[in-house]
Parts: structure tokens; C-alpha cells; sequence
């Protein structure tokens, strides 16, 4: 074929040309996987001067700008575009990172190869030993790559390898800064057994905080959550009770505020919000508890395994609204049921949450405290009451829930809302929470596949006649607050 020698043709060819020029001067700094765009162009260019077909050139040309309009203008062009850049400049930003530390290393005769990987809140630096090196040659070479790479503190982790050195280097103020983002528990194909741990939290290396919901050689767990209002307390025992629903189990909540968990409340096998409900509730779960004990006796078993039926989740999402309820009665049956629950239930593989805002001596008698496995200790105002949530800790020097600084912004916000002093799961450990706010929380669940539980017909019938020693669960606030009137008419159905 003859080529165009007309000078728009000249022109065309020389635009290419350059276009071919520019783009292969890329290509010596291009990945490879973002190659083949510029092998398509170098394709169309060729074509274009063997044959002078105009329309390739054009398109050579035109293909650019093309590409640009769509991921400007087009949704999910842009946000493939966005995924793609945030993983190229992730890449970029280890690769220059573990280039900096190997040359820090070297300047301190350290011939080691160095892998960062990156956290919210920082990275950290895998760094192999060198033929010959010593584990603490490495460690004193860390002030050296803290200053050099500017990280607020680098400390070695607790999870190393042999032949290896993991470091944390914070680049980010735990304290200051929330986390942003779908807390993990949210996130799209997460799954887990009812027994599988949950990721609640960052520490202050930046390293994942994982919570149980079920060990398979234990039981259930029982958890304190206490700090003071707007804490952010409502962060781990959502992150929860999100992963123990996902995961199937059966789930008991107590809302006495009806703000916390009012989300859940399709997804609740039971659901209370009146100080003789949730007494109620608590009563039914003792009698479930002993069942499950019956069996397993029966079965010579010592602990409930997940091939024995779901794990039960109870949340009392204020302890107050039972332990300094006005009707003294009530509070005596309350508190007999959570002092069982308290001390029987983790072995009949039921698992507590036990949240309040006012955690003195009088809300958690010591009776209920000592066997509460897992403490959650928000900001509190005094050490006295640091103490009362995690034993000891207003004096042992390891950190304690008063110590956490905090005031309120400009919104009302508590800038330390989320932050916490986990005690009970290895080294206390000082941690930010992720945070689901409740209006997503039906989203989530019915995005995750999990169909809200269909509640009996009996229930509504529960709410006129109500008994102690029913197994009903109440729902609500159609119910009166202090005594509800009882009916002599029969249930439906009953
Ligand atoms: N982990 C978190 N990260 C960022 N912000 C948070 C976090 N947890 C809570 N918050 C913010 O703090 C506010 C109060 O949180 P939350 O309702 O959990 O507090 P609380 O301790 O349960 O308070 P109360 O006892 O009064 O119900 C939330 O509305 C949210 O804006």
C-alpha cells in the first residue's frame, strides 16, 4: 500500500509519532500490567505508517482523551480508575519506604532486605536478618528508622517470624484521629463460624484488635463494656453483635434506651426495652441456659460446642436500667438471673455483653464483675471508677480507662469517642474501635444475606400477657414503663 504524502497526512504522522515517543519514554518507568495501553497505541502507529490509514492515527490520538471523558464523566470508570491509582500509589509508597529503610540499614552496615506494608495508622516493616546479623543489631538500628522515616513511634510487634523482625511504625495519632472507613465486621463476604474472632479495633501500632465471640474450648464469652456517656461504647458491641448475627447465632438484646440497638431489632430473637421485660428476658435465657446444661450432662459433655446448637448472644445495653431499677422486686429477680448467667452461662456456649455508662460497685456487684472475662474501658472521669472496670488499673501503671484524654469538638463529638483499654485478652492494650452507626446497620445485614428472624405470633400476644416466667421476650414501647397491665384474656392462638 502507498503512503499519503499529504502534508495533513505529514502532520497526522508527526503527531503520532510524538504521542509514540512520549509514551515509550513511559514505558521505561511503566509497570508492566499498565503496559499493554501503550502497546496498543505503538500497534495503532505502526499501522498508521504502513498503510496511512488516517483513522488509526486519529485514534491513536483521539483514544487518550476518549479514556479521559469516560472515567471523568462515567461512575464506575472512575471509581475502577480511583481503585486502581490508590493500589499503584500504595505499591509506590512500600516500594519507597522499604528503599529508604534497606538504606538506613546499609548506612549501619546492615545488609537487610526490608518489606514495608501500610495501616491506617502506619506500617510495618518486615526486616530479615542478614547472614551473620543479630535480632538486636536490628533493634538498634530502629531509632536510626523512626527518625529516618518519621514515624511518631517504631516498636518491635509480638508476632515475629524466624528470621525475621517485624516492626510497627505509627505514623498517626491513635488518640486524635478516628478511623475511617466500613468497619471490617461491614465489609462485603465477611464470614465467619460463630466461633471465629471479630476485628473491632486498631492498637496503637496499628495492628488489628480481635475480639472472640466463641472459643470452642471455653464456651462463651462475657464481656464489660463501661465508660462514660458518648464514649463510644456502642462501637464494640455493635461490631459484635453485627459478626454474631452474620455468623448466625442467636441473638437477646436488652434496649433499655432504645437508641443503641434499635437497628438490630429485626434481626432479635428477642428484643426487651422495659425494666420487667428485660428481666423477663434474662429469666427465660437462665431456664434456656439450664437446658443446655441438661443436655450436655446428658451427653457427658463439660462445654457446648458449636455442633450443639447456635451460640446465644445476650447485649444489656445499659446494666443500670436492671441493677438500680426502682422496683426492688424486680431488681432482686434481675440481679439473681445475671448473677447466674454470669457465672454459668460461658460453659452453655452463651456469650455476654454487659454495657453501662455508670460502672460503680452498685450497678456491677462485685458478684457479677468477678466473672466477667473480657473488660472494655472506655474515658471514665475517676480512678476509682477505672478501677471498678478493670481491677488494679488506677495504680499497676499499664494504662487505665481514666488516663484516656478526650474533650468535645466543635460538633459534640468526644474526640477519644471509640478509644478504649481492652484488659483480659493478653497485655492490656490501648485501641481505637471502628464504628458502625446504627441507621446502617439494617443495611449491612440485609446486604449481607441475613433474613430478619420471623418473630411468633405469640409475640404480640406476650405484650398483653405477660408472665415471669414466660420465655417471652417483650417488645417495647407500646408496653408501660413501669407495670404492665395484665389481661386475663388468653393469647391468640394459645
Ligand atoms: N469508634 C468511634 N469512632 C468515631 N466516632 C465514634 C466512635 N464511637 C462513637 N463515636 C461517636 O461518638 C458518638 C457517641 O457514641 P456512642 O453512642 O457509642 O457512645 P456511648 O458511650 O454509647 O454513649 P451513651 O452511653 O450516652 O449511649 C457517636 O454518635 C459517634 O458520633
Amino acid at each position: 500500500m502507498t503512503e499519503t504524502n499529504t502534508p495533513a497526512g505529514d502532520a497526522g504522522t508527526a503527531a503520532v509519532l510524538a504521542v509514540l515517543a512520549w509514551r515509550l519514554l513511559r514505558l521505561v518507568f511503566t509497570p508492566f500490567h499498565r503496559r499493554v495501553w501503550v502497546y496498543a497505541c505503538l500497534v495503532l502507529g505502526m499501522a498508521e505508517r504502513a498503510h496511512g490509514a488516517g483513522v488509526l492515527g486519529a485514534t491513536a490520538l483521539a483514544s487518550p482523551l476518549a479514556w479521559w471523558l469516560l472515567r471523568t464523566s462515567w461512575a464506575p470508570a472512575s471509581a475502577w480508575y480511583a481503585a486502581r491509582e490508590t493500589e499503584h500509589r500504595a505499591g509506590r509508597y512500600s516500594r519507597e519506604r522499604s528503599q529508604a529503610a534497606r538504606a538506613v540499614l546499609a548506612h549501619l552496615n546492615l545488609d537487610a532486605e526490608v518489606v514495608v506494608a501500610s495501616f491506617p495508622f502506619g506500617d510495618e516493616l518486615t526486616v530479615r536478618i542478614p547472614h551473620g546479623g543479630t535480632r538486636a543489631q536490628v533493634l538498634n538500628a530502629a531509632p536510626a528508622l523512626r527518625e529516618a522515616l518519621g514515624y511518631l513511634t517504631l516498636n518491635a510487634a509480638d508476632d515475629d517470624a524466624p528470621g525475621v523482625v517485624k516492626l510497627n511504625g505509627v505514623t498517626r495519632d491513635l488518640l486524635s484521629d478516628p478511623l475511617e472507613g466500613p468497619a471490617p465486621v461491614a465489609a462485603d463476604g465477611w464470614e465467619a463460624a460463630a466461633g471465629s474472632w471479630v476485628t473491632v479495633a486498631l492498637d496503637r501500632n496499628g495492628k488489628d484488635v480481635e475480639l472472640p465471640l466463641f472459643l470452642p474450648a471455653a464456651g462463651g464469652l462475657r464481656y464489660l463494656i463501661a465508660g462514660a456517656s458518648g464514649s463510644g461504647k456502642s462501637s464494640c458491641q455493635t461490631q459484635l453483635t453485627v459478626a454474631a448475627i452474620r455468623s448466625g447465632a442467636r441473638v437477646w438484646l436488652a434496649d433499655p434506651k432504645q437508641t443503641e440497638m434499635a437497628g438490630f431489632r429485626p434481626w432479635a430473637e428477642r428484643y426487651a426495652t422495659t425494666p420487667d421485660g428485660i428481666v423477663e428476658m434474662l429469666e427465660a435465657l437462665c431456664v434456656e441456659m439450664r437446658a443446655r446444661q441438661g443436655a450436655l450432662a446428658g451427653q457427658f459433655q463439660s462445654c457446648w460446642t458449636l455442633a450443639d446448637g447456635p451460640v446465644v448472644l445476650l447485649v444489656v445495653d445499659e446494666l443500670s436500667a436492671v441493677t438500680m431499677c426502682g422496683d426492688k422486686k424486680l431488681k432482686e429477680r434481675g440481679l439473681r438471673a445475671l448473677e447466674d448467667l454470669a457465672a454459668r452461662s460461658r460453659s452453655a456456649g452463651i456469650t455476654l455483653i454487659l454495657t453501662t455508662q455508670q460502672p460503680t460497685t452498685d450497678v456491677i456487684p462485685s458478684v457479677i464483675r468477678s466473672n466477667l472475662d473480657i473488660r472494655i474501658g472506655h474515658r471514665v472521669m475517676t480512678a476509682t471508677v477505672s478501677d471498678v472496670i478493670i481491677p488494679g488499673s488506677a495504680r499497676d501503671g499499664l494504662g487505665a480507662p481514666h488516663d484516656i484524654p478526650g474533650s468535645y469538638d466543635r460538633s459534640g463529638r468526644l474526640t477519644c469517642a471509640g478509644v478504649f483499654y481492652l484488659d483480659g485478652m493478653g497485655p492490656r492494650t490501648l485501641a481505637r474501635a471502628w464504628y458502625i452507626p446504627q441507621a446502617e446497620v439494617p443495611d449491612i445485614l440485609t446486604g449481607a444475606g441475613v433474613l430478619p428472624v420471623v418473630r411468633p405470633a405469640q409475640e404480640a400476644s406476650r405484650d398483653r400477657a405477660p408472665s415471669p416466667t414466660s420465655s417471652a421476650g417483650e417488645p417495647d414501647a407500646a408496653r408501660p414503663e413501669r407495670r404492665p397491665r395484665r389481661r386475663r384474656t388468653p393469647a391468640p392462638g394459645a
